[in-house]
């Protein structure tokens, strides 16, 4: 999207007070929205995040023949006549997660076609997991000018060990193997959150799913599953990227429902920086106002690690903060893109292969910048929120990929950030 649309102002210095609930959870939405077409009838996602990920999702399983409505934030997906089983590359390059359709497809029609997946363009991404769990459940995959088509009269469950921790690749295999024949086991998987809570979702079908959570993963493949029915947890993303909010503004302010447990690496990290919070009843007080020691060393991990998506945020705090910081990027190659936007804005941050060292300034100061991802352009929309003066921010689509109303919950908390609609 280009033009003014695209385009929000910040102006910086403000202090953010009140509440804040937190929307439902992107990464958790997407496979669940995947995993519907293995049943045909109606699922439910309660709480589902309005979002342009979402969105586009929806309207995947619409060219696949389902028929989608929302009530409210509950998206309903009757995908009994979803019979189609191609996805164009229009769709499928808009959004990364479009790639584990392929197994949904698979299991629901024994073949599927799919453009390449897109998604931020944060390294290399590679889908070779994927693609070898598939073929070790039967399919046989080819690639034909950006183009997989996947094919199997049956899918057979199978011993599959993953050579590293994929979470795409995980939700690949388990949508893979709830409808095949006889038991899978997947070594070596990804342990995020999300994985646990689309097993929650399709075992809420009927799926017999065990060890989500843990690196082994069982699947009984059952014959047919029924209707899904869950609400999509709160994202641990946004509320770590609104905490950060009040670190780079040195405020106070109370996330309503945040997934406490699911952030404990990333809250060990802002307690570093001088942050203080506190869980009562379900909401979490967060105090920012003494965030003013440097982080000697924050490294990115898999899941129960530091989230690299709340690498970029972070580091838009620890350009605030003064004093010698290092950030180690341990999950994909090339997430610092922030960080030539943040120099505009007065940061001082030098990257050197996967890792970057942040020499805090005291203030930083509005500028023109430009998002080039999602993650990376909330980082720059929190600078602007602690800089002196106002920044404008090219690129908010790709914010709106993953946050539903950003700019309303900061100007709720006392921001001011505009968007002039044309
Ligand atoms: C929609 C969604 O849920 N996105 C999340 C998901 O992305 P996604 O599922 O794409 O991330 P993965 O966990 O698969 O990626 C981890 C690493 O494995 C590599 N890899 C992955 C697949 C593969 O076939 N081969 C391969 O080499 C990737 O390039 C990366 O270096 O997990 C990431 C890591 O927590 C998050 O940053 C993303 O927000
Ligand atoms: C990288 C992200 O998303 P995706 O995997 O969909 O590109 C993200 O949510 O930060």
């Amino acid at each position: 999207m280009n033009g003014l649309n695209d385009r929000i102002y910040i102006e910086g210095g403000h202090q953010l007070k009140g509440s804040i609930r937190i929307q439902g959870s992107k990464n958790a939405a997407l496979p669940m929205m995947a995993a519907s077409l293995l049943h045909r009838g109606v699922s439910v996602l309660k709480g589902c995040p309005r979002i342009a990920d979402v969105f586009c999702m929806e309207e995947i399983l619409q060219k696949l023949g389902a028929v989608t409505w929302w009530e409210d934030h509950d998206l309903y997906m009757d995908c009994e006549n979803a019979g189609k089983w191609s996805v164009p590359f229009e769709f499928t390059g808009r959004m990364r997660s479009s790639v584990i359709l392929l197994g949904a497809l698979l299991a629901r029609n024994g073949k599927g076609s799919l453009g390449y997946p897109g998604g931020c363009v944060i390294g290399k991404r590679p889908i070779d997991m994927h693609l070898f769990v598939l073929r070790k459940l039967g399919a046989v995959i080819t690639e034909k000018q950006g183009f997989l088509v996947a094919e199997a009269p049956y899918l057979q469950g199978a011993l599959v060990s993953f050579s590293k921790r994929s979470v795409g690749a995980t939700q690949q295999g388990i949508l893979g193997a709830v409808l095949a024949d006889g038991e899978t086991v997947l070594e070596n998987c990804a342990c995020e959150p999300e994985i646990q809570w689309l097993c929650r979702y399709m075992r809420s079908m009927g799926a017999k799913i065990q060890g989500d959570g843990t690196s082994e993963i069982r699947i009984q493949g059952v014959k047919s599953l029924s209707a899904g029915c869950i609400q999509v947890p709160p994202d641990r993303i946004v509320s770590g990227t609104y905490i950060c909010a009040a670190a780079v503004t040195r405020s106070q302010i109370v996330l309503e429902n945040p997934p406490e447990g699911e952030l404990k690496a990333f809250l060990e990290v802002y307690r570093k920086m001088g942050g203080q919070y506190k869980g009562n009843s379900g909401k979490l007080l967060v105090n920012g106002k003494n965030v003013q020691s440097p982080v000697k060393l924050l490294e990115t991990g898999v899941y129960p690690g530091f989230p690299t998506d709340l690498q970029s945020p972070v580091m838009a705090v620890l350009s605030t903060i003064e004093g010698e910081s290092c950030i180690r990027e341990m999950v994909f190659e090339d997430r610092y893109k922030a960080a030539d936007q943040l120099q505009k804005m007065g940061a001082r941050i030098r990257v050197q292969g996967n890792e970057a060292v942040i020499c805090g300034v005291k203030t930083l100061h509005g500028a023109a910048v430009q998002a080039q991802e999602l993650r990376g352009g909330a980082a720059l929309i929190l600078a602007a929120l602690g800089a002196k003066g106002v920044t404008a921010l090219e690129g908010y689509s790709f914010v709106q990929r993953g946050y539903e109303h950003i700019c309303q919950d900061l100007n709720a908390l006392g921001a001011a950030v505009k968007r002039i609609q044309e």
